[in-house]
């Protein structure tokens, strides 16, 4: 059995968030932990508050969990300010886990600012580097290297240019465009591209929350970063696929772990 650890701020909603990333560590077949950095009272409409969560608390979180139990990966999604960025990198140099996958989630789909935007310089020098992959969607891209992207061409360009900022890898996510869901892959050498058929469906909140868990939980199973990341999008666009119709609004993924009876959990 698998441990993995998701470090990110929880959605009450259940569709992005925490939440979203431990049913994809449940549907992956492994054992799924989580430190909260932030407590959002949103749902399927938006977001209506935040809390953010002491760095102290942060620090004793990740220190109860790694003292006790061996983590496989970490995903790292919505971390708020200087003080959480800076205390995650540092308990992740303490503890080392094999892979840390890093989403650097920014704004809500609703216009919120999950990451405070002074705290975008520490998020990419004290995160960054210490990434195994890192996943932003395309308007994340264009903040963290304050420039636009419109096509593909242009997210080539952009995983090439992050991939400089540090990490491993960088995966330039296509699902703000249109046409089909395009995902751009970077290693340092060579672009690989993912494609998917567009869904035309609402039921996308939370895509970017699974596709990085669902990456974390690949590369702990053993999976190179390639078959991680193709394996990952079949998760997520098989969920989206499967069609909730919860909430008002853009609704969540449907984590179906019968679609995924060949992962061996042993
Ligand atoms: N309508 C869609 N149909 C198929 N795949 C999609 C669709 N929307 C997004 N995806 C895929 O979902 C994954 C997440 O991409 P996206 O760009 O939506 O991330 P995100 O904006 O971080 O997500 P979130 O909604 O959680 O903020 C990518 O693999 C992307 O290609
Ligand atoms: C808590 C949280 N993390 C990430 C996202 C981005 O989908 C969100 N809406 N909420």
């Amino acid at each position: 059995m698998k441990h993995l650890l998701t470090i990110a701020g929880s959605d009450c909603s259940g569709g992005a968030g925490i939440q979203a990333d431990l049913k994809t560590f449940s549907a992956l077949g492994t054992y799924g932990m989580s430190v909260i950095t932030a407590i959002t009272a949103q749902n399927t409409q938006g977001v209506d508050a935040i809390v953010e969560i002491d760095n102290t608390m942060v620090k004793a979180q990740i220190d109860a969990i790694f003292k006790d139990i061996a983590v496989h990966a970490v995903k790292v999604g919505m971390v708020s300010n200087r003080e959480i960025i800076a205390q995650i990198s540092k308990s992740l140099l303490e503890w080392l886990p094999p892979f840390v996958v890093v989403d650097p989630v920014m704004v809500s789909t609703s216009g919120h600012h999950l990451l405070k935007p002074e705290a975008k310089t520490t998020l990419i020098e004290d995160l960054f580097p210490i990434a195994t992959i890192i996943t932003p969607n395309i308007p994340e891209a264009e903040v963290i290297l304050d420039r636009k992207i419109d096509d593909i061409e242009d997210m080539e360009e952009a995983a090439k240019a992050i991939y400089n900022l540090g990490p491993k890898g960088v995966l330039v996510k296509g699902g703000h465009l249109l046409g089909d869901a395009v995902d751009v892959f970077f290693d340092g050498t060579t672009i690989t591209k993912f494609t998917s058929p567009r869904i035309h469906k609402t039921n996308t909140h939370g895509t970017g929350c699974t596709l990085s868990s669902a990456i974390a939980t690949h590369l702990a199973l053993e999976f190179d970063l390639l078959t991680s990341i193709r394996k990952s999008k079949d998760y997520v666009t098989k969920a989206i696929d499967c069609g909730l119709e919860i909430g008002k609004g853009d609704g969540p993924l449907h984590h179906f772990h019968h679609l995924y009876p060949s992962i061996d959990t042993d």
